[in-house]
């Protein structure tokens, strides 16, 4: 752990960040996206130095409490002694904060991600195009435009996937410009703030379920 401590960041903006969190954990769990311990979040509360609040690992995300987050630095590493151990997938949310400019960050696990990240594995990429709804996406103007999605294996080397997902997003490739996704795992998406990334994800998740319908009904 580093010995530096949080002095940069102030309290009243950590605790805002954790009360904004767990209410998103309540509302992803009742969405059913949160599931059975399931999804990490973060807000980035510094960009640089790079300081974000991410879940700890293993929590229920409906049962979370302001004690319930990891204030890290872009190694990954808890800046606070006594911290609980940050969520497994942390260092995704640093190559997010870092590399995608991202202010927040959500990863969920609903049963509509989970199935298209399965259905389109062969492809690498989900693509959703068409849709009134891309317009809550950020910078999206008309429907008449395609989003696409990468799908990356689910090998369970979060450093080997932190690693390609930097320079997918250092190479400006769209498909990991507004989430991606993980097979059969879920989803991440990201936003400039809480409510930007909560509207990702409400976005993205009703598209999930539109795409997902959809072939269920061919
Ligand atoms: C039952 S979920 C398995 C781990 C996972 O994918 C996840 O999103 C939660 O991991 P964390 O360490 O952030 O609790
Ligand atoms: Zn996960």
């Amino acid at each position: 752990m580093s010995t530096a401590v949080a002095a940069d960041i102030s309290p009243a903006a950590r605790r805002a960040a954790a009360e904004g969190l767990v209410a998103l954990g309540a509302q992803m769990h009742a969405e059913g996206w949160s599931r059975a311990t399931s999804s990490n979040y973060s807000v980035r509360l510094s960009a640089d130095p790079l300081r974000l609040l991410v879940t700890a690992s293993g929590k229920h995300k409906d049962r979370l409490t302001t004690d319930d987050f990891v204030l890290i630095d872009d190694t990954g590493a808890a800046i606070e002694p006594g911290a609980p151990k940050s969520s497994a997938e942390t260092m995704l949310h640093v190559v997010l904060g870092r590399d995608a400019g991202a202010g927040a960050i959500v990863h969920t696990h609903s049963v509509w991600g989970t199935l298209l990240s399965d259905a389109y594995a062969t492809t690498g990429v989900l693509t959703l195009s068409g849709y009134e709804m891309l317009k809550a996406l950020p910078g999206i103007k008309t429907h008449d435009t395609s989003v696409e999605l990468a799908i990356f294996p689910n090998t369970q080397d979060i450093a080997a996937l932190s690693a390609e997902l930097s320079e997918r997003i250092k190479a400006g490739d769209e498909a990991v410009r507004y989430g991606f996704l993980i097979h059969k795992h879920g989803l991440y998406t990201w936003a400039s703030d809480l409510d930007g990334a909560r509207a990702c994800v409400e976005a993205l998740e009703f598209l999930f379920e539109c795409e997902g319908r959809k072939l269920s009904l061919r």
